[in-house]
């Protein structure tokens, strides 16, 4: 094949850390090049697809929009990503880049040793993995676990071969990294902002570039072109899974869990959004996502919330054939009290 390879960028980060924000930016500034976008969520609705599907950029239609939904991406790299990978380099178009958005739950190592894949490695390079950092997230210690009450877990129960699974899926994201966005840098101050460097700087060994942004705003001739091609460094960049497990374990996402809250019409949705945080906050719930039908309001209400922080806005009205409904995805820890959730969200409606 006489073609050049296409690049290939990764974009990675905890739940909510605003990857999808800054692809929606990425799209809008990408000049004249013709983006494919794979996106990849943890729990079973597609509110990132729906988000960057409505950005109506020509140089991505909804058509090279991908949406992987299988599961968490390094996990189905076999069943899902190859297959969808294939398909779309016997595109007659082929793309220009190729953008994947991987859950904010994923590992990307799995994702960049895919692009070795013999089929892949031909057509496709990893032009390099960026991680989006949510800055106010790692402020506020959400990554800096109670170490002392993790070697008590781990005391309680043998089995338990991690430390805590957000911190360590947190360390892996980073360790991939060819450049890290430290995002959300308007919800901490200078000083914070610093802090901030330091501990991301001591999650990984490696010394990855680190930039800064707000709402994503990163323009497309800094983060595509990075030409790094990831794929050929895969091995220095091992999850702590993969250090753990050198015989091929299998890795599962059994800390984490997900579940879809559909509702009828919400009255009052300031009063549905108030009650929201309190239960995300009584249950600790790591990221709420969805789109509320609102009665009498011909919008759409998008929510989004990661942590304690909730953000809601009318998006788009409803299509004329579109069935109205709240439909709610909710992720957490596997010990959160999935039934107690579910309960106190419909009891709004
Ligand atoms: N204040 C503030 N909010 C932001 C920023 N970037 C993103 N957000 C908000 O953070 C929330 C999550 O952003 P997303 O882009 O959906 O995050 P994500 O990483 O794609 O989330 P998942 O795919 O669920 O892991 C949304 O409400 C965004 O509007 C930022 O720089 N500052």
């Amino acid at each position: 094949m006489n073609q050049q390879k296409i690049p290939a960028t990764v974009i990675t980060g905890f739940l909510g850390a605003g990857k999808t924000t800054m692809i929606r930016n990425l799209l809008t500034n990408a000049g004249g090049k013709k983006i494919a976008l794979i996106i990849n969520e943890f729990g079973d609705l597609g509110v990132d697809g729906d988000v960057l599907k409505g950005c109506g950029a020509d140089n991505c239609t909804e058509d090279d929009i991908i949406e992987l939904t299988n599961g968490c991406i390094c996990c189905t790299v076999a069943d899902d990503f190859i297959p969808t990978m294939t398909k779309l380099l016997e595109r007659e178009q082929r793309p220009d880049h190729i953008v994947i958005e991987t859950s904010g739950l994923a590992l990307p190592q799995p994702l960049v040793a895919a692009f070795n894949w013999p089929d892949i490695r031909t057509q496709v390079t990893v032009d390099g993995v960026i991680t989006v950092v949510d800055s106010a997230a790692v402020a506020a210690g959400r990554f800096a676990d109670d170490h002392d009450a993790v070697d008590a877990r781990r005391a309680e129960d043998e089995s338990l071969d991690h430390e805590s699974p957000i911190e360590e899926l947190f360390e892996d994201q980073l360790t991939c990294a060819d450049l890290i966005v430290l995002n959300k840098t308007d919800l901490i101050d200078a000083a914070g902002l610093i802090r901030v460097r330091d501990e991301v700087a001591s999650r990984t060994v490696r010394k990855p570039v680190m930039i800064e942004s707000r709402n994503g705003e990163v323009s497309a001739g800094i983060l595509l072109g990075l030409g790094i091609g990831t794929e050929d460094d895969v091995a220095n960049r091992k999850s702590h899974h993969e250090l753990e497990h050198e015989d091929g374990a299998p890795h599962d996402h059994d800390e984490f869990d997900s579940f879809v809250v559909e509702l009828g019409p919400i009255a009052d949705s300031i009063g549905f959004v108030e009650a929201l945080k309190s239960i995300i906050a009584a249950h600790d719930v790591l990221r709420l996502k969805g789109f509320v039908d609102v009665s009498g309001k011909p919008m759409r209400l998008q929510i989004q919330a990661v942590g304690s922080r909730i953000d809601h806005y009318f998006d788009r009205a409803w299509g004329a054939s579109e069935k109205r409904a709240t439909r709610l995805v909710v992720i957490g820890l596997h010990e959160m009290d999935q039934d107690a959730v579910r309960a106190a969200i419909e009891a709004l409606a």
